[in-house]
């Protein structure tokens, strides 16, 4: 489609004997929030790790921001806009808020900062890093060590260090995992905030959350795309209550 950001096209994955990405194809809006719903061990990670470039597909297309990305490196889709966010543990936990999204930054903008004496380099470094926290809502906490933030706090520094690299989409796997329910309505207020501004492709078991909010609902059985479309058809889709919802339906 010529107004996606994302095009997924008949793409395969297996491993050993098992097909985990069975000929998916979707594609994912310049804005706003796509999900990607299904049991556990129905290939949602592995989908996004093909996407992202950590794993590369036996066979389809990839496309992102109008080029065919399928067999670029993962540096390279970061490049051309593509961010995954980063796990807790990727997070470096002796160093403060501020300066674990400065890396970032540094990593991302590769020789532009190289133009700048180090004093001037540094603080345009500390000042779009900033922005990153504020846009998180984190800027308040900048000068604390990463490894003294709450666990929702760690969440939204992930979301920073992702935004700092200033991407078209995000790849968010489970970001409300393992947050209590206070934490939990804090990041679901963010990523509503921030969908307006982003493609968000949101991998998530929170249905609640997923329902309140994504404009579109891709649903995944055993690799195989069963149903995607707008939340509300996706609800009432009997062959996505039957496979996954019907449980809690
Ligand atoms: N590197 C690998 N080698 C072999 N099998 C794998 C590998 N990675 C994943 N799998 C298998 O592929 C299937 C899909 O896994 P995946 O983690 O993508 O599912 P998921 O939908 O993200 O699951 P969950 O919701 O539990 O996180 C599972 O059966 C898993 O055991």
């Amino acid at each position: 489609m010529a107004d996606s950001i994302l095009a997924l096209e008949g793409l395969r994955k297996r491993f050993g004997g098992l097909t985990v990405t069975d000929d998916v194809s979707l594609s994912v809006a310049p804005r706003g929030i796509h999900a990607v719903i299904g049991p556990n061990g129905a290939g949602k990670t592995t989908l996004i790790h093909q996407i992202s470039g950590t794993l590369r597909p036996d066979a389809g297309q990839i496309r992102f921001a109008g080029r065919e990305v399928t067999h670029l490196p993962l540096h390279r889709r970061a490049r051309l806009g593509l961010a995954r966010s980063f796990q807790i543990t990727a997070v470096l936990p002796g160093f403060s808020a501020l300066e674990n999204v400065a890396l970032a930054v540094q990593a991302g903008a590769g020789s532009s900062f190289r133009f700048f004496r180090p004093a001037a380099g540094e603080a345009r470094l500390n000042a779009a890093a900033m922005a990153a926290l504020e846009q998180v809502g984190l800027a308040p906490r900048a000068g604390v060590k990463a490894g003294a933030l709450s666990h929702g706090e760690k969440r939204q520094l992930e979301l920073a260090i992702a935004l700092a690299l200033r991407p078209k989409l995000l790849l968010l796997d489970e970001p409300l995992a393992g947050a209590g329910p206070e934490e939990t309505e804090r990041l679901i207020l963010l990523l509503g905030r921030l969908k307006a501004d982003y493609a968000i492709l949101l991998v998530e078991h929170d249905m609640q959350a997923v329902f309140a909010l994504a404009e579109a609902v891709s649903v995944l059985v055993y690799g195989r795309l069963i149903a995607s479309g707008a939340p509300e058809a996706i609800r009432a889709d009997p062959a996505v209550r039957a496979a996954y919802l019907g449980e809690d339906a």
